[in-house]
């Protein structure tokens, strides 16, 4: 008999730590300053505290209601190591020097490779599953987790990522034959799941909660009516098993609601829903009477407090449904936000009265679910002023001061094609060629250089108040001297100023823009180590001043080849930020883009001849639902030519995609309109470049050839063979060479070797075409 479903629950918490504990003890761990042990007590003291803040804020300990969804780097990683499917270059390694080893490489061998997960900023490392790659019940680290949280006296409920995802998710080994999927090998992971999930039973799991988010979309190489015909196979396999805990199976990220007769009936005891993204069944729709339904109607993915009436509302008809129970929870894991907005103190003003009233970060969101549970269970009378205070904050939002601005709507309502509109690639092209006179395959950068300690540290220390902004200035300018000093002596054509004024590439502006706020501790997880701190674009969005033009002309004041102007894009900015949800993305789309229209004027009046606008986020806010995609391309597409069509024929344009599968938005990457278009590409060996090429693409193009993510330092005759590759599908005098990406997360010394070899193969090459 299962037990009852807890009435109230999260997907999963934040797992950095408040403080960003985690990020600190591995990066201790990899910098041989501390111990695995040491690691491993650090890692164990912030899933404590996890527990603890969890039961603090009203969650039993003894229900299941506590997820456990820590994880030291990554919870697909996590899968991998756990089913041994360890590809062979990484064979001599054990324990953590091989789970670190999948997740950063070494000089020796590569990562995994990482991609976005969904359509969120979070990264995770895509497994590679070929014929023969080992797969069993491998590692039982997880199991350990939840063994020792049970022992000092938490019941949590592991959270996994879920065997069809696992694959989906998953890429061909290179040398898996043509035509290999790994969803080939899904009955070799079941059996490994099977396993697992009676290690779980054996050791006294109540609930198991495994997340199946490749159901919901449309964006994997298998079609999603596929995936659930998959998922209504094998998922009564794992239901089968006899002693086993209750499982809960959640579909986050959007529209669950295609997958859920595959799946209803598949003897799972309780199905999750993305309320907010998806829709729910209307009664008859699918048989429920077995499942519990587990309405994720609290957003996890972003930080506004929620409008409890209307979950309340919805909560009543999902009653209709004849579901075996209800429960309230988040749309997916609260990994995504920050941890309390009372971390957050926004100056003295009404605006953080007003923040602090409006926004919901995971505590409040927990709490959140709470009211809604309590109102399920005892009535909702006995919530009513709960649900009528959230009521009060979102009217008085509407009507809050630079909420709504006249002059920025007059603005984006008065935008016409023209102003979003070039004269034609081929026109401008010979008259930029001659105006900037670069060689043939010029060289160049993505734009930031290693943000060093020192760098860091100037910006903390005036942070602190201990320098005043003069002395901050200073500091800056000379490492943007240094950078440009490097560059040259490197013999790079086209040169940046290494963004070190750029705590982040999007942050930065959001600081400088009217209508939006920055945290001091809002940190969340991109990947592994890295964090960020999404800022709130709370109201209209203005920039009262030039952001970037005086660090980039003292640049070019320093230098006779040409300095690029490096601006972060509308799209990229509204997704790694928390954007608002009460207009449409495109309007917030189109303010930021007149922004950066003002900036990028301001950019060329001051002399600078190459203006990059970065939209490395333009695939990751593809909806997942096909039916929602071709309107986001046009707006997005659009923002981008907003901020970017009104300069000179011969001011070249550039932008810079990278982390994601290209294939869907190849025409976008061609409506934009660039004139060049760095791209990652090194990782997967110039994959992308056929693709451009079949698909008619016909401007400049600058392959990444050096994977930024791992400090391994390529040689130049591999560096060779990836330009020579590249031309292959691309024309010579469209080709551009640089890296995948900035180069914040490195260091110097791979920066400085990996940079020599790039400028040195680029000129074998050259003088090959010749
Ligand atoms: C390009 N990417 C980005 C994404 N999203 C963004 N918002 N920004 C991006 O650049 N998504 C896709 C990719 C990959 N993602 C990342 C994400 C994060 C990093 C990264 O390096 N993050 C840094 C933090 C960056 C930052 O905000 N730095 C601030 C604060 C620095 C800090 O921690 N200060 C200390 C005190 C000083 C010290 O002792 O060092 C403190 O506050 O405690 C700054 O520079 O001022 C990270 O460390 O995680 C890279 C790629
Ligand atoms: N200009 C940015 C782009 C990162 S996606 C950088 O170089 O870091
Ligand atoms: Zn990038």
């Amino acid at each position: 008999m299962a037990t009852e479903f807890p009435t109230a629950t999260i997907l999963g918490y934040p797992r950095i730590g408040r403080r960003r504990e985690l990020k600190r003890a591995v990066e201790s761990y990899w910098a041989g300053r501390s111990t695995a042990e040491e690691l491993t007590s650090a890692f164990t003291a912030l899933r404590h505290a996890t527990f603890d803040r969890l039961a603090e804020l009203g969650y039993d300990r003894s229900n299941s209601s506590i997820p456990e969804n820590s994880s030291l780097y990554d919870q697909v990683l996590d899968v991998t190591w756990q089913l041994g499917a360890i590809p062979q270059r990484f064979s001599g390694k054990s324990e953590l020097d091989l789970y670190f080893a999948l997740a950063r490489g070494d000089q020796d061998v590569p990562p995994l490779e990482m991609t976005k997960w969904f359509d969120t900023n979070y990264h995770y490392l895509v497994p590679e599953i070929g014929p023969d790659t080992p797969i069993s019940f491998a590692n039982d680290h997880l199991v350990q987790r939840f063994v020792e949280a049970k022992n000092a006296g938490t019941l949590t409920r592991p959270v996994v990522v879920g065997p069809v995802t696992y694959l989906a998710l998953a890429k061909a080994a290179d040398d898996a034959p043509e035509g290999f999927e790994p969803l080939d090998r899904i009955d070799d992971v079941v059996a490994a799941y099977r396993e697992l999930v009676s290690a779980f039973g054996a050791a006294g799991a109540t609930w198991v909660q495994f997340d199946e988010p490749a159901l919901v979309s449309d964006n994997l190489s298998v079609s999603r009516i596929d995936l659930a015909e998959i998922a209504g196979r094998v998922w009564p396999l794992l239901a089968a098993l006899e002693d086993r805990p209750s499982l809960l199976l959640a579909l986050p990220y959007g529209d669950g609601r295609m997958a859920l007769p595959a799946i209803a009936g598949s003897g799972v005891e309780a199905i999750q829903l993305d309320l907010v993204r998806g829709s729910a069944p209307v009664p008859g729709e699918v048989n429920l009477s077995k499942v519990r339904l587990v309405a994720g109607l609290i957003d996890g993915r972003n930080i506004w407090r929620a409008d409890l009436a209307a979950a309340r509302d919805a909560l009543i008809e999902l009653e209709q449904l004849g579901a075996a129970g209800i429960s309230v929870a988040t749309t997916n894991s609260l990994q995504h936000v920050p941890h309390d907005t009372a971390d957050e103190k926004w100056g003295d003003t009404e605006l953080n009265a007003n923040l602090h009233d409006w926004l919901a970060f995971a505590d409040q969101k927990v709490a959140e679910t709470a009211v809604l549970a309590r109102g399920l269970s005892h009535g909702w009378d006995s919530v009513a002023a709960d649900i009528a205070q959230a009521s009060t904050a979102l009217a008085a939002r509407a009507i809050a001061p630079g909420v709504r601005r006249e002059d920025v709507r007059t603005r984006t309502a008065a935008l016409t094609e023209a102003d979003r509109t070039r004269i034609p690639f081929t026109e401008r092209e010979p008259i930029q060629a001659q105006k900037l006179g670069l060689p043939i395959l010029p060289t160049t950068t993505i734009g930031s250089f290693p943000q060093t300690p020192e760098i860091r540290n100037a910006r903390a220390a005036l942070n602190r108040g201990e320098i005043d902004e003069a002395g901050y200035t200073e500091r800056i300018r000379g490492e943007v001297a240094k950078v440009i000093k490097l560059q040259e002596d490197l013999d790079i054509d086209v040169l940046v100023h290494g963004e070190p004024e750029r705590n982040d590439m999007v942050q930065y502006f959001a600081e400088q823009f009217d209508g939006f706020a920055a945290t001091r501790n809002g940190w969340v997880q991109s990947y592994g180590s890295r964090c960020t701190r999404p800022s709130i674009q709370w109201g209209d969005v203005a920039r009262p001043a030039p952001m970037t033009v005086e660090w980039t002309s003292y640049a070019q004041s320093l230098t006779g080849r040409p300095v690029k102007g490096m601006l972060t894009g509308p799209v990229t900015i509204l997704a790694w930020s928390f954007p608002r949800i009460d207009i449409p993305l495109g309007e917030s789309a189109d303010q930021i883009a007149l922004a950066l229209r003002d900036e990028v004027a301001d950019l060329e009046a001051a002399g600078t001849s190459i203006i990059q606008v970065d939209e490395p986020a333009l695939r990751e806010l593809l909806p997942l639902d096909a039916d929602r995609q071709a309107d986001y391309l046009d707006w997005s597409v659009g923002s981008f030519r907003a901020a970017t069509a009104g300069v000179r024929p011969d001011t070249q344009i550039h932008t810079h995609l990278c982390y994601s599968e290209f294939g869907q938005i190849i025409d976008a990457i061609a409506g934009l309109d660039a004139d060049v278009t760095s791209i990652e590409a090194a990782r997967s060996k110039m994959e992308v470049l056929p693709e451009l090429a079949a698909n008619g693409f016909f401007r400049g193009v600058g392959p990444g050839v050096w994977d930024i993510h791992s400090p391994r330092v390529p040689s130049t005759a591999e560096l060779v063979e990836l330009i020579q590759a590249a031309a292959q599908s691309v024309p010579a005098n469209h080709l551009w060479v640089n890296p995948d990406c900035g180069l914040k997360t490195r260091a110097y010394p791979e920066t400085n070797a990996t940079l020599a070899n790039l400028v040195e193969a680029t000129k074998i090459v050259r003088a090959e075409l010749a």
